[in-house]
């Protein structure tokens, strides 16, 4: 379906929405439908990333009126320049091969990928425009068409950084918050309370998922066990570690040390990033936040 406006985004070459695990019927029509968006660097993308939609499809399932229809990984553009972000290209290709290879629903847009930095906010309108505008949102079985919530995904350290003064802009705030609304994984090292303790405004657009079985991997860590030659293996999923072999990524450093003397730099490595701000999220305050 042509939607009536042009659209008012940039596109990056021969770009297509993916829509091949979305679905076009709501299965239950007394439900609304929803699509997930999680945005990140995904340098490399881990198991936790992707349990973050399967905490979120239960949680939704059994907490709310929403279905869920789609679910996207959105890996952000080179140009966040967050120490240890590889080209677009290894991180779109990586997310594809795990999304594709362990799961049934998920998908990856590159869309903001493989452009110049993109806010969530207009991230978020991107998604809407391609499900709502362009496709008419979702069919109901009696043939009726429904508009798709799209919803950000995130873990309780970025929703934290929503609290920082100048990461994100008080309007892109109010429009990812009160427009689209968020589902929050609790994340080890970052307090839930204190992450939308400033908030509250918004509350009723925002869910808490806290973690049953505690597991603090990230994307730091898998970085540095490469780096120094140590196994990434069932800490990532097997297509992504076959990816990075293939490919020799993430190995700038020789190899060295203990997986222990690993983990420790690697906690090391994220505290300095969070003292410094020398993370994305730092880089956003001095750079394209809003
Ligand atoms: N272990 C986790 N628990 C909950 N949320 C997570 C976890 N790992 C990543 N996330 C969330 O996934 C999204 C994308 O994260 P990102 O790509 O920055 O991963 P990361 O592991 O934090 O990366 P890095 O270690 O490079 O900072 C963010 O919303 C982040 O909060
Ligand atoms: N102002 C904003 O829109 C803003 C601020 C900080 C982070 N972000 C996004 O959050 C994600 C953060 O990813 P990292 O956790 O890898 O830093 C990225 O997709 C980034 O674009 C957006």
């Amino acid at each position: 379906m042509a939607p009536d406006t042009p659209s008012p985004f940039t596109y990056p070459l021969s770009y297509e929405f993916p829509t091949h695990r979305l679905a076009t019927t709501l299965r239950n029509p007394d439900k609304q439908p929803l699509v997930l968006v999680a945005c990140g660097s995904f340098s490399p993308v881990t198991y936790l990333h992707l349990r973050m939609f399967e905490m979120a499809k239960d949680y939704v399932r059994q907490n709310t009126d929403f279905e869920i229809v789609g679910g996207y990984l959105s890996p952000v553009s080179d140009q966040y320049k967050k120490p240890g972000l590889l080209n677009a290209n290894h991180r779109v290709n990586m997310c594809t091969a795990a999304a594709e290879q362990t799961s049934t629903w998920l998908m990856v847009d590159p869309w903001e990928a493989f452009q110049s930095y993109q806010r969530t906010a207009v991230v978020l309108d991107h998604f809407d425009f391609e499900i709502n505008t362009v496709r008419g949102g979702v069919r109901t079985s009696d043939g009726a068409q429904r508009p798709v919530r799209v919803m950000l995904l995130a873990g309780s350290d970025l929703i934290a950084t929503m609290s920082e003064p100048g990461v994100w802009s008080e309007p892109d705030l109010d429009h990812i918050l009160g427009r689209y609304g968020v589902i929050i994984i609790e994340r080890a090292g970052a307090d839930m309370d204190q992450a939308i303790d400033n908030l509250s405004r918004w509350r009723h657009n925002i869910h808490l998922i806290h973690q049953l079985i505690q597991n603090d991997v990230s994307s730091t860590k898998v970085r540095l066990f490469l780096r120094r030659g140590l196994s990434v293996r069932y800490l990532i999923p097997a297509p992504v570690v076959d990816y990075i072999e293939q490919h020799g990524l993430y190995v700038d450093e020789g190899p060295s040390a203990s997986a222990s003397a690993g983990a420790n730099a690697a906690e090391k490595e994220k505290g300095k990033d969070r003292d410094t701000g020398a993370s994305g999220s730092g880089t956003e305050k001095s750079g394209p936040s809003s």
